[in-house]
């Protein structure tokens, strides 16, 4: 099948677990009505964006209250579901920025865990330093599915392009990576982001974000976003609640990688990237 329609739930956190996860099911459940094949939610969509609040928040797979609503959800509507993130505690102890992929009859298929750590210091701006919570993943996440295969990264993990080169390379056609920018880097480096990734890669790349509250101590930026293989905005919501739907052609990028065949014409012979685990 080389069309499905992807949806993108861009949704509020707010400060109560239940009511976040409530909230995302029956905007998944819309986004199905309104037709979605494939459903995305944001980065922390059951939790504040906020290292204090991730041990409380944290769940395990598979017994989590989150988990078990993403799987009931993707099984009665059918759909894809690529489930944001949410804080996830290993056997360990350790706490992870995890997003559990689910196919259509429910099953788990994909987990990823955010490889690199939002640790940053913009003078006067924001900082935040997920490492002094959060442990990092240590793999690539790709998930088969009957349209193609999928990528997940999440937020911050998009700045560090040899990771989509290294999907793409492995066959990806589509990046998913819910996030949650912020209002300094937001309208600085978002659109530019996931029109540089698509376009470098030729593939779709989306994004859910959480919606924006004034009022938190993490203000989103909001803007989930779809952009294509020829590096265009696909569709764009603003900073409220609510969900974009769009087709994704999957011959787009066999049309544009043709015309312009820039991933054949890469020198192996003279440079390459790897992976080391
Ligand atoms: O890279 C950025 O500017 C934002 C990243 C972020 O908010 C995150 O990784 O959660």
């Amino acid at each position: 099948m080389k069309k499905f329609k992807l949806g993108l739930c861009q949704l509020l956190v707010s400060e109560n677990k239940k009511e976040n996860i409530k909230n995302a099911e029956k905007m998944i459940n819309s986004a199905a009505d309104m037709g979605a094949e494939l459903v995305v939610l944001p980065e922390m969509f059951n939790c504040p964006y906020n290292n204090s609040y991730f041990p409380k928040y944290a769940e395990s797979y598979p017994d989590g209250e989150t988990i078990k609503m993403l799987s009931k959800i993707s099984k009665e509507r059918g759909i894809y579901l690529i489930g944001g993130s949410i804080p996830e505690k290993d056997d360990k102890g350790n706490i992870y920025n995890t997003s559990f992929v689910f196919d259509k009859k429910g099953n788990i298929i994909g987990k990823h865990r955010k490889i690199h750590l939002f640790d940053i210091d913009v003078e006067g701006k924001i900082s935040f330093k997920e490492s002094d919570v959060l442990s990092r993943g240590d793999s690539l996440t790709i998930v088969d599915t009957e349209y193609c295969k999928i990528g997940v990264a999440i937020c911050y993990d998009i700045r560090f392009p040899e990771l989509f080169r290294l999907m793409v390379l492995k066959g990806v056609k589509v990046i998913i990576v819910p996030a949650a920018f912020n209002m300094t880097t937001g309208p600085a480096h978002w659109e530019l982001l996931f029109r540089a990734r698509a376009l470098d890669n030729q593939v779709y790349m989306a994004s859910a974000a959480p919606a924006r509250d004034e009022n938190a101590s993490y203000i989103s930026y909001g803007n989930s976003i779809i952009t294509n293989p020829w590096g265009s905005i696909v569709g764009k919501l603003d900073e409220k609640e609510g969900i974009l739907i769009k087709e994704i052609d999957l011959n787009r990028i066999d049309e544009i990688r043709e015309q312009l065949p820039i991933l054949k014409h890469l020198r192996k012979d003279l440079y390459q990237i790897s992976l080391q685990k």
